[in-house]
């Protein structure tokens, strides 16, 4: 019987979990699956790391907590793995706002804490935080340890971190936190493990996935980052806005005569590549339609994120490297090609053929800038920190 941890990744439409064992140097998988609770009949899939079929479960009628899926997940555990072999539970979660630097275990005063957080990220926290509290009732003694999405740009300082609203206002919490942290330190791990020497200089991340953002990286730390308070501001997301002209949230208000929640949905639910494009929020039916609205939306996409990756280059006094990865990073290789093409005057050249073939290194041999693919892991950054947090309450040797 090994110690394991669980990791859960809460997304904002299924919850993503991996099983690590936690005895050896690093964390390693032993398998992974997907918890889809909000189906008309919810259902659980195990996989192996691989990606071979493990155990599937699905249940007759919703399931909104997925508390009944956890206990399914914590009792495959058992029946594999042995009974008390799960040492903790890592959660992802989205916001840690200005308390917390690094990963906490989760008590009811820290969740109190996170529950606040609620309006600045509706679309996640309330996801990220209600496994937690589906576990606590199934196993109370369990240990469970909340990894923050924020917490990689906690030493986001001024300009970058401010908004140019009243001071008094920054006191009260609301400035610039940035998000997608667990998987901009994944990558920069890897990137300062497969390429140190450009690690150590002036990098950008893009995350571009079903939410997206851009991490301004200097000697491995955010220096700037294109979320801000919210995971709705910065580039142009599946449903989300990204950056918007602040009136226009108040004309809506004002003369379209809408709520603030109905201007909530529109924001985070309706807008992006689905509101503009009218079709979908998916990149890859997108780049598959022939429908006009579905260019423009993909127009719109490379464009912000040119645009912001050059506004992140100017925080860094430069660009040395471009590091792509999330679901559309890593591989819609059509999507990397027009942003490199969009940043040329930025002395960026990607390889047609090394970028088809998603190599790790796709610039070409005359590109002033290094440009790499390197696949996400926010659940082994959450099982080294969970392994972390146990050393430090010496429960693991
Ligand atoms: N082969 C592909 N080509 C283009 N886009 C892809 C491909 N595979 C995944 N994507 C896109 O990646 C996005 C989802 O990214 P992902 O990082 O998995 O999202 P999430 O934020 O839910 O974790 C979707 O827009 C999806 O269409
Ligand atoms: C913070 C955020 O946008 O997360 P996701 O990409 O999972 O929606
Ligand atoms: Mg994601």
């Amino acid at each position: 019987m090994a110690d394991a941890v669980l990791v859960l990744n809460s997304g904002s439409s299924s919850i993503k979990f991996g099983l690590f064992d936690i005895s050896g140097a690093d964390p390693t998988l032993l398998c992974k699956g997907l918890l889809d609770e909000h189906e008309a009949k919810p259902r659980l899939v195990v996989t192996s790391p691989a990606g071979e079929d493990l155990f599937e479960q699905r249940k007759d009628e919703a399931d909104a907590d997925g508390g009944h899926l956890l206990a399914d997940v914590l009792a495959f555990v058992d029946d594999r793995f042995g009974q008390g072999s799960l040492r903790a539970v890592g959660h992802r979660v989205v916001h840690g706002g200005p308390d917390y630097s690094g990963p906490v275990e989760l008590t009811d005063d820290v969740m109190a804490r996170l529950a606040a957080l609620t309006p600045q990220a509706p679309l996640h926290q309330p996801r990220c935080l209600a496994p937690v509290r589906a576990i606590s009732a199934i196993r109370p003694a369990l240990m469970q340890i909340a990894c923050f999405d924020t917490a990689f740009h906690h030493g986001l300082a001024p300009p970058a971190s401010r908004f140019a609203i009243p001071r008094h206002y920054e006191e009260r919490g609301i400035r610039r936190y940035g998000f997608h942290g667990l998987s901009f330190e994944y990558v920069a791990g890897r990137l300062a493990r497969i390429a140190p020497e450009l690690a150590a200089k002036r990098v950008v991340i893009a995350h571009l996935g079903n939410g997206a953002s851009l991490c301004a990286l200097r000697g491995g730390r955010s220096i700037d980052t294109t979320m801000g308070l919210t995971p709705l501001d910065g580039l142009v997301m599946g449903t989300r806005c990204g950056t918007i002209d602040p009136g226009v949230l108040l004309y809506l208000q004002q003369h379209e005569k809408m709520s603030v929640d109905a201007v909530q949905h529109l924001l985070y639910h309706e807008s992006g590549l689905l509101g503009v494009s009218g079709l979908s929020a998916d990149m890859r039916a997108l780049l598959a339609s022939r429908e006009p609205a579905a260019r423009e939306a993909v127009d719109l996409f490379t464009y912000r994120a040119a645009q912001e990756t050059a506004v992140m280059a100017n925080a860094l006094g430069g660009l040395d490297g471009l590091v792509f990865t999330g679901g559309i990073g890593e591989h819609a290789a059509q999507i990397r090609g027009a942003i490199g093409d969009r940043l040329a005057w930025l002395g960026v050249r990607i390889d047609a053929a090394a970028n088809n073939a998603a190599h790790e290194r796709i610039n070409a041999n005359d590109s002033a800038v290094d440009v790499l693919v390197i696949p996400t892991d926010e659940e082994t950054t959450i099982a080294r920190h969970c392994v972390a947090a146990l050393r430090a309450k010496a429960q693991v040797s």
